[in-house]
């Protein structure tokens, strides 16, 4: 479960006093997640996530997460509303924490994506990438092609100790990365975790996204790549081609993909799992037994890693002509 610093009734309605939300009725942990502690408090003007930003999130950043938000509620983009206090802050501190109020979204996220889920995730990550073309924030992808490496080096041999080989096989695929990363596609505001935990639904429909603590300024079809690795595999790990078109249909409902953003698919899928593989490899070996967090499995995107390993034709995503 995520909830890795618990608050006291007391702590909390002092930190509500300076909302202007009416009394607390009830708050509970929120087991789901793995970066923040989140709760949800019930008040008499209505339901709000609670988060305490733990140690990953970078107090100095949280003004671009929160201003983010704030932008994307405002052009009518469905994600959670950073709440106001009365001093007209949205950051506070709580139980030591850095913490915010923002407003709760209705829906559940799809445990068993279908293709009309991919669809509504693929149009919502345009509308996004349309959304923030006049976002002043700036944040660099802290997990971008760079850091891979070093990441990766944090673990070396002990790869081997998780998965046969796996140390080689990282290195290969980061000369391989590193060797075909494509420059000057277009880019902006990235969600870049749009995995299926962090986008609810009411029925097929998109309700809204959420978590957008790994936001950063990247490639738009880097987003997409991330989005073509978390919902489109089933789980047996093959990719599911009539996934992919739903969600790359759905995409060029709101953004068109230029031919170059199309023909770097393959080579950003690649790097997109590699991405999720290392740091969840890094996760896996740095985490101790017994931690309040359930580990997520790196043999997963290494699955997708190994598809992508043998792709060359983006048409294999589903793309239509
Ligand atoms: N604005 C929101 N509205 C409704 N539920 C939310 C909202 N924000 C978070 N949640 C709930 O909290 C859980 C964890 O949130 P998430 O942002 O993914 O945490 P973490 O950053 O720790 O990964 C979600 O799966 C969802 O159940
Ligand atoms: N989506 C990432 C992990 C990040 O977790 P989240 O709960 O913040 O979405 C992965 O699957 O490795």
């Amino acid at each position: 479960m995520a909830v890795y610093t618990d608050i006291t009734e007391g702590q909390l309605r002092a930190f509500l006093s300076d909302y202007d939300l009416g009394e607390l009725l009830s708050y509970r942990g929120i087991a789901e997640g793995v970066e923040n502690s989140n709760f949800i408090v019930h008040l008499d003007g209505g339901e709000f996530i609670l988060t305490l930003y733990e140690k990953r999130v970078n107090e100095r950043e949280l003004p671009f997460f929160v201003g983010l938000m704030d932008h994307l509620a405002g052009k009518g983009f469905s994600c959670p509303r950073p709440v106001q206090r009365r001093d007209g802050g949205a950051i506070g501190h709580l139980a030591g924490r850095p913490a915010a109020m923002v407003t709760f979204l209705e829906g559940v996220w799809p445990r068993e994506p279908l293709p009309a889920h991919c669809e509504g995730v693929g149009e919502a990550l345009a509308r996004m990438h349309c959304d923030v073309g006049d976002f002043a924030g700036r944040r660099r992808n802290g997990l971008s092609l760079c850091d891979w490496r070093p990441l990766f080096e944090q673990v070396g041999e002990r790869a081997d100790d998780v998965i046969a080989g796996l140390a080689a096989e990282s290195r290969a695929m980061l000369d391989r990365l590193e060797e075909e990363w494509p420059q000057d596609l277009p880019s902006g505001v990235i969600h870049a975790d749009a995995f299926p935990d962090n986008v609810f639904f009411l029925g097929d429909r998109f309700s809204g996204m959420i978590d957008f603590y790994f936001a950063c300024n990247d490639l738009f079809a880097y987003d997409v790549a991330i989005a073509l690795n978390a919902w489109c595999f089933d789980a047996d790990h093959r990719f599911d081609r009539q996934k992919g078109a739903a969600l790359l249909a759905g995409y060029q409902r709101a953004r068109a993909l230029s031919d170059a953003e199309k023909a770097a698919l393959p080579a950003l899928c690649r790097g997109a799992a590699t991405r999720f593989m290392l740091t969840r490899l890094y996760d896996w070996i740095h985490t101790p037994d017994g931690a309040t967090v359930t580990k997520k499995d790196p043999a997963q995107p290494l699955a997708w890693m190994r598809h992508h390993a043998g792709v060359s034709d983006p048409g294999a995503y589903g793309l239509s002509e």
